[in-house]
């Protein structure tokens, strides 16, 4: 069967735990197809961000041409957009997009804004032009924004969009308009392994919505798929700092037992 596309457009980590990389593997586990236009390469590892080059902005366009003029994407996932005129085209051609084929008929493709403004780490990931830029241009185009509690308190409301909001220990809150908020509880996993978690959490929501799922139901199972891929890595000693969340699943690592060791 023809799987969903969901198109991430964010930015590369070399480690492997956050951004592009995040969001294409937990697309690849859960059935759909991933697209993935490049923001901004930054130069990381698991304690820190050492540097943030955007991609040019015409690149980024012609990306984004060049994916939604081609293959039928249901929902567009954003992670790190690094500029404002980024976040501006982006929204533009958002607005113009259609979904051609696929479950979901001839509508624009849904939008899950992961707005990444400060890294785990606590580093900075988008200056105060950025910030403007999503509340102008993208934030009233969601259907779904996944700030933590500090982004949500800089994004503010008043945008239209659902949000859902995660993090600082509490269950994540799914607010829609003109609804009683809905608490999303998840098991909590004492781990520090967990470099990536805001982009596999936001890409699991993008990918359950894309095969179907409403909101509310994506939101629970994108909150399990997390604290389970965060259980998996746990006990693994990767990096000198923050390790990355898992993004293979135990039994993938039962299938190659041995072949490594
Ligand atoms: N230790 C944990 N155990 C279970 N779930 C967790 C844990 N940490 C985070 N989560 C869940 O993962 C999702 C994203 O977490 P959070 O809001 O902390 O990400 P973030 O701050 O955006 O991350 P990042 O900045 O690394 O991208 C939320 O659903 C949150 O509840
Ligand atoms: C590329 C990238 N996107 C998002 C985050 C947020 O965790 C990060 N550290 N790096």
């Amino acid at each position: 069967m023809t799987p969903p596309v969901v198109l991430a457009v964010a930015a590369t980590d070399p480690g492997g735990g956050a951004g592009l990389a995040a969001d294409l593997a937990t697309f690849a586990a859960l059935g759909v197809h991933g697209g993935c236009v490049v923001t901004a390469i930054t130069v990381q590892d698991t304690r820190g961000v050492h540097g943030i080059h955007p991609v040019p902005a015409d690149v980024v366009a012609a990306q984004l041409d060049a994916v939604l003029g081609d293959l039928p994407v249901a929902v567009i996932k954003t992670g790190m957009l690094a500029t404002p005129e980024a976040v501006r085209l982006l929204a533009e051609r958002v607005v113009l997009a259609r979904v051609t084929s696929g479950s979901r008929g001839q509508g624009r493709p849904l939008l899950v804004v992961d707005p990444v403004l400060r890294a785990t780490t606590g580093a900075t990931l988008a200056d105060a032009a950025v910030v403007a830029a999503y509340r102008e241009h993208l934030l009233p185009l969601a259907t779904v924004v996944t700030p933590n509690a500090d982004e949500d308190a800089v994004l503010g409301r008043g945008h239209g969009a659902a949000v859902l909001r995660t993090g600082s220990g509490a269950p994540d809150v799914l607010h829609r308009p003109g609804r009683e908020p809905l608490d999303i509880p998840h098991a909590r996993v004492a781990t520090t392994n967990d470099h990536g978690t805001g982009c596999t959490h936001a890409s699991a929501l993008a990918a359950y919505l894309a095969l179907g799922h409403d909101l509310a139901t994506a939101a629970h199972r994108a909150a399990d798929f997390t604290s389970r891929r965060l259980a998996t890595s746990s006990t693994w000693d990767l990096g000198r700092g923050r390790g990355p969340i898992a993004h293979i699943s135990t039994s993938s690592m039962t299938e190659t037992e041995g072949v490594t060791a």
